[in-house]
């Protein structure tokens, strides 16, 4: 049975695009009949964000794909959660795992950075996810477990969180999560919720999948009852995702 919750799709565009090309994916985001019951963020280089905001339809929301933990001061190179709110995005995708394996962000700082955007009123998207050692070592729950923690450490308000679960090992090499293993992932979290957090926030809070996700595999993942949406990377740059976004129609 699916859950009641938002199905919520993310495009993860990563450091992918230029003007002509994110031109083109817009028009046919903006051309097609996307599902009303799905919310669908589109995650932009923040270098495009104000063209792509511009150029998508307004029932699509925006997200920078990282942000600083401070609104404003000497950090050269980085953008606030401020910043992304002033042209228009409303979202933030944090703690990717690229971020955290290229980029060095430890569990603690990308919680910082959580509790400060929501802080300034964006919605976050907060991934998390186990590589293919620590899965192959018995540890997803104990991994995820303790990415949930450190968010749970400084987040308050689960409101405008969307949890992202991506296996490191699903993550742009093909080998998409079976719907059986993603569920059972997701049902941990929901319980993790429940435990730790609340049951109201465990039931209202959406969990997407991310791994490989495409319009071949959607529809399955979209049935199970834990899973409430997903956040592509590779697809998302293809007329395709318009049917990851209509996968539950
Ligand atoms: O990183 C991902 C998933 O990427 P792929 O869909 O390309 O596996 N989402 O944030």
């Amino acid at each position: 049975k699916m859950s009641a919750r938002k199905f919520c799709v993310g495009g993860n565009w990563k450091m992918n695009g230029d003007q002509k090309s994110i031109a083109e994916i817009c028009k046919t985001l903006s051309g097609a009949a996307l599902d009303p019951n799905t919310e669908v963020v589109i995650g932009c280089p923040a270098i495009y964000l104000m063209y792509a905001r511009n150029l998508l339809p307004c029932t699509v929301g925006v997200a920078g794909q990282n942000a600083y933990k401070v609104a404003k001061g000497a950090f050269t190179g980085e953008i606030s959660p401020s910043m992304l709110k002033d042209i228009g995005a409303d979202w933030v995708i944090l703690g990717h795992s690229e971020r955290r394996a290229i980029f060095n962000e430890s569990d603690e700082l990308i919680a910082e950075k959580a509790e400060h955007a929501l802080a300034e009123g964006l919605k976050v998207i907060a991934c998390i996810g186990e590589t293919l050692d620590e899965r192959e070592a018995g540890k997803t729950n104990e991994v995820v477990a303790r990415q949930m923690c450190a968010y749970a450490k400084k987040v308050r308000d689960w409101t405008n969180v969307v949890v992202a679960y991506e296996p490191v090992w699903a993550i742009g090499t093909g080998k998409t999560a079976t719907p059986e293993q993603a569920q059972e992932v997701h049902a941990f979290l929901r319980q993790w919720l429940t435990d730790n957090i609340s049951k109201e926030v465990s039931a209202a809070l959406r969990i997407q999948y991310g791994g490989s996700v495409t319009a071949a595999n959607a529809k399955e993942l979209a049935k199970k009852p834990d899973i409430d949406g997903f956040l592509v990377g590779g697809a998302s740059l293809k007329p395709e995702f318009v049917d990851i976004i209509n996968a539950r129609q």
